[in-house]
């Protein structure tokens, strides 16, 4: 049975991937080593079996044990050690969510349901590094692959509202920490329903501006009741890092553009990312430049068709408030897409908008999917 090395295992991404190897039954076909940066020697999870201990995620002797290598450390963990495990000779696989490996040219993105060709032929190969996509990326690519498998996308720009986190776990306990001082700031006057709603306005605003630097160490400013309108690094050019996967990763995911046969040419896409202070999902509202006047239903029945996850929501104010939600979409696999119309710049314009857990699709899923096809090889 192959050996099986878990880094990051306790964080957000880890979490989920934990959740979701127990319920697929991963564990019966793995003999699972857990590691951790924190608390070598402490005690595995429950889901170890031999090895009950937790071994040192920066030991590069343990990890050269494992045949595979499934990291959700993040991206300083891949940059510290992936490099430091092949300059050992280790052969294995590395299937990682962190963002630092994706564009190598010995690198493949897997969104399995998308480009299960793309990953079989890095297989064929002998690639031996596979890397979950940007979150947001996959989730739109699990909307939409309909559209981007019968070739119909000019262009799209996305906008993006991305949970908190997106960022992780501590992010995500930052933002509920937030929300907590400024209730507390304005409980008196809430549980008063004579005040004056202007006060507990002034009064909401002055805690998010007086916020201590340790109330938002995650994301630099408060998010709770506000929105941050930059995500990841600062390229210089006026693009966020966060931006700048759209089209790049889209590409590669899809065998497109610099790198791949000259008549796969890439598909652009951009927008704007945007930090919300949802707890998880990141949703987005798409415009989808069409190569040519596709009717509506025919548009919803290829969306509907491209794989079992997707579901398109009916364009009506209902159906949209009711299933077109992070609240409706958290701890999901199912890609809602809705707000499906015709813009009225013509009828090859598109818009849509789309919900997808990037735990799930977007981080864990793909990453516990290729764990099943590398030990089906
Ligand atoms: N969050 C998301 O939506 C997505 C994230 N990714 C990428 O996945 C990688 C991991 O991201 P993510 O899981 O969000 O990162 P987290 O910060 O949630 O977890 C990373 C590590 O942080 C350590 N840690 C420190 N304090 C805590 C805590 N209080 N609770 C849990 N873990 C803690 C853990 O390491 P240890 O146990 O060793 O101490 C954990 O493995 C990153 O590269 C990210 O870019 C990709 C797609 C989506
Ligand atoms: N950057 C995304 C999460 C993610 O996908 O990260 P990365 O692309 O760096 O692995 C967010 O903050 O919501």
């Amino acid at each position: 049975m192959k050996l099986v090395g878990l880094v990051g295992w306790r964080g957000m991404v880890g979490s989920v991937l934990m959740q979701r190897m127990q319920e697929e039954g991963d564990f019966a076909h793995i003999e699972p080593v857990f590691f951790s940066t924190s608390n070598a020697g402490g005690k595995a999870p429950a889901l170890a079996k031999n090895e009950t201990t937790l071994k040192d995620a920066n030991d590069i002797g343990a990890l050269k044990k494992c045949d595979i290598i499934i990291t959700c450390q993040g991206g300083d963990y891949t940059s510290e050690i992936f490099p430091k495990l092949r300059a050992e000779g280790w052969n294995g696989y590395w299937i990682d969510a962190a963002s630092t490996l994706r564009m190598k040219d010995d690198a493949i993105i897997v969104l399995d349901p998308v480009n299960l060709d793309v990953i079989k032929d890095g297989l064929q190969r002998g690639v031996k590094n596979y890397i979950g996509g940007n979150c947001t990326v996959s989730c739109m690519m699990m909307g939409l692959g309909g559209l981007f498998q019968q070739d119909l996308i000019e262009w799209i720009t996305s906008m993006t509202y991305q949970a908190a986190s997106g960022g992780g776990a501590q992010h995500m306990r930052e933002l509920l920490t937030q929300f907590g001082s400024i209730n507390a700031e304005v409980k008196t006057l809430l549980d008063d329903p004579k005040s004056a709603i202007l006060e507990i306005d002034r009064k909401v605003l002055g805690k998010q501006l007086a916020m201590a630097p340790d109330e938002v160490k995650q994301f630099g400013v408060p998010l709770g009741g506000n929105l941050i309108p930059w995500i990841d690094k600062d390229l210089g050019d006026g693009m966020s890092k966060e931006e700048w996967k759209g089209s790049a990763e889209t590409n590669k995911i899809l065998g497109r553009g610099a790198g791949f046969s000259s008549d796969r040419k890439a598909i652009p896409v951009d927008g704007l990312c945007i930090r919300i202070g949802a707890m998880r999902c990141h949703s987005q509202a798409l415009t989808i430049k069409l190569k040519k006047d596709v009717p509506l239903d025919e548009i919803s029945d290829i969306i509907a068709s491209n794989n079992q996850w997707v579901k398109v929501v009916p364009n009506n104010r209902e159906a949209s408030m009711r299933d077109l939600t992070p609240a409706a979409v958290t701890g999901s696999l199912t890609i809602p897409v809705g707000r499906l119309r015709k813009l009225q710049m013509g009828g090859d314009y598109l818009s849509a908008f789309t919900v997808g857990d990037q735990l799930l699709w977007g981080a864990a899923e793909p990453l516990r999917r290729m764990l099943r096809i590398v030990l089906d090889i």
